[in-house]
């Protein structure tokens, strides 16, 4: 089953066996997944993330969940690799100066003798911390329920929030929003922040109070943002960020603008409908 509004859903989803999502708007609720009947028995997301969907209602009644999660980590994990580096050494802001016939001016930060924190340490978090153990760091600090051997033998450090936004140069906001994440950069951690600390956020807007961090940028409480994902999505033209030099803005591209990523995350999401369809294990099921 797709479709394009909730309603639309709602209308067209009775007797259906699978539900293919995208984009996280419409809300899987258990009103949808009651008027889906018995026959539903999988839901299948384009992407990594299903914040859309209540996973309660999904385990009451006992259908399971698929996501991307394979066939994104890598290209998430080097698009933040990438954005961190172009918000430090202001590749947009040269690139401009030299579209114009001028000389950059302004000068950026290094990652080498660096401190990085990775807020939220799941598939994504531990592919950027390998990313980023051939750079010569100073310092990798990670937040996370539990210690995560594949970091802490690059050097990760597991610190509390706070002592991570309060010692890093560069942060990472690579977690899922849940109720607990939403809006954990706000302003009260934004003043624990070094004034040199830069933000990136590939995780999701929410996962920032943005009007704080508007403020933060604007004062120089902070030095700049690198955001793949904000609130609302697509940002409105006249929205404060758009016009800050310290910010790089993309369209939330990091799992999706590869021709082999969309490829393999359509092939990944028909994939585990058929897995269910025959009785097989799922190739990206989603543990709930
Ligand atoms: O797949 C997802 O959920 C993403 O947001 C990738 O950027």
């Amino acid at each position: 089953m797709v479709g394009s509004t909730y309603q639309d859903l709602l209308d067209n989803i009775a007797g259906s066996f699978g539900l293919i999502i995208s984009g996280g708007k419409i809300p899987v609720d258990e009103h949808l997944i009651e008027t889906a009947g018995p026959s539903l028995r999988v839901i299948s997301s384009t992407s990594m993330g299903y914040e859309c969907v209540d996973t309660n209602a999904l385990k009451k009644r006992g259908i399971v969940l698929g996501n991307t999660v394979h066939a994104t980590t890598d290209r998430v994990s080097e698009l933040t690799v990438g954005l961190l580096i172009a918000t430090a050494r202001h590749f947009l802001d040269a690139n401009q100066q030299m579209k114009s016939g001028k000389l950059p001016t302004s000068l950026g930060t290094g990652l080498t003798n660096s401190v990085v924190g990775i807020i939220g340490c799941g598939n994504i978090g531990i592919a950027v911390a390998k990313m980023l153990s051939g750079f010569k760091l100073s310092g990798l600090l990670y937040t996370s329920r539990k210690p995560k051997p594949e970091v802490e033998c690059l050097g990760g450090q597991l610190v509390s929030l706070n002592d991570l936004v309060g010692r890093s140069d560069f942060i990472i906001l690579a977690t899922v929003l849940v109720p607990e994440t939403m809006y954990i950069i706000n302003k009260d951690r934004l003043a624990l922040m070094k004034p040199n600390a830069v933000i990136i956020n590939v995780g999701r807007g929410k996962l920032i109070n943005q009007d704080d961090l508007v403020d933060a940028l604007r004062n120089k409480r902070i030095r700049g943002a690198g955001l793949d994902v904000t609130t609302p999505e697509p940002l409105p033209l006249d929205h404060p960020l758009m016009t800050m030099d310290n910010v790089v803005i993309l369209p939330h591209i990091a799992g999706r603008n590869t021709i082999e990523a969309a490829m393999e995350k359509a092939q990944l999401t028909i994939d585990n409908i058929f897995a269910v369809f025959n009785n097989q294990p799922m190739p990206c099921q989603v543990n709930l």
